[in-house]
């Protein structure tokens, strides 16, 4: 369980106190427009950046306390645009620094669309099967390096996971966060623009506007047109969802 108390960032890019958690088994969408802080707040959630006031702990234990290794174990981000650095096959990448059972990474394979791309450089890919393959690579991290005594599957952290995907590889994604989520009991941070996927897939939603989390809830709590055509200046209408529960948008043309 990660858990914020009062954590912020005094010095820009600033981000107000924030308190909260990211429970095990859930999917989190943190949402925003441009600039307004979601890299920033996940760059602090990874332990990537240390925050200047309060505190962020995983599993209880401030995250700059954590070991490299031990956090590897138990957090792995992937972050908007990792350059492919170099020549790996797909499934060499996957495996990269976590030394899975191949039928794991088999697995991966499979759930990420990547069965036919398993011996490809990953230089050749497009960037939405390069997306994909990041995706599965952080999720071998923590399942791999998963100790006997954990109860739940760490914590896994993605800026912008479909901003290269199509709509099919999209809902294919969606859908199998949240199943990872609920199978291994992983904690899912997301960062998404599409508030459409954010909506549908994730149990809980936080948006944040110039530097502060301006909502929190669920996402029909959250995403109300009026505070919606308020933070992003859009025009937006809402359509009907066919679960009754999610709020679905649409732009005014
Ligand atoms: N080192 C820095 N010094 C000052 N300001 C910064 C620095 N890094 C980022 N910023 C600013 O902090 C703000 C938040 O940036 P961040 O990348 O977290 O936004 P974001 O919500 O992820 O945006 P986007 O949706 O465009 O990816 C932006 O206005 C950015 O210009």
């Amino acid at each position: 369980m990660l858990t914020l108390h009062g954590a912020a960032l005094t010095t820009p890019p600033t981000l107000a106190p924030l308190d909260g958690s990211v429970r095990p088994g859930e999917l989190l969408a943190i949402v925003g427009p441009n600039g307004a802080g979601k890299s920033t707040l996940l760059s602090l959630l990874s332990g990537f950046r240390a925050c200047q006031a309060g505190a962020i702990r995983l599993d209880g234990r401030d995250l700059a306390q954590w070991p490299v290794y031990a956090l590897a174990s138990r957090r792995a981000m992937v972050a908007q645009q990792e350059p492919p650095g170099f020549d790996w096959r797909v499934e060499e990448l996957i495996a990269l620094g976590s030394d899975p059972d191949p039928a794991l990474v088999t697995q991966l394979l499979d759930q990420m669309d990547l069965l036919d791309l398993s011996d490809r450089s990953i230089l050749t890919l497009s960037g939405g099967e390069r997306q994909r393959v990041l995706i599965a690579r952080g999720v071998c991290q923590l399942l791999s390096r998963r100790s006997h005594a954990a109860t739940d599957g760490g914590l896994l952290l993605l800026d912008e996971p479909t901003s290269a995907l199509d709509i099919g590889q999209q809902q294919r994604l969606m859908r199998q966060l949240r199943h990872w989520a609920h199978q291994h009991a992983m904690a899912i941070v997301c960062v998404l623009h599409d508030l459409n996927l954010a909506s549908l897939y994730a149990d809980r939603v936080w948006l944040i506007d110039n530097g502060a989390r301006a909502a929190h809830g669920t996402p029909a709590q959250v995403l109300t047109p009026e505070r919606l055509t308020s933070v992003y200046g859009a025009e937006l209408q809402i359509l009907s969802n066919a679960t009754g529960t999610a709020p679905l948008f649409a732009l005014v043309p």
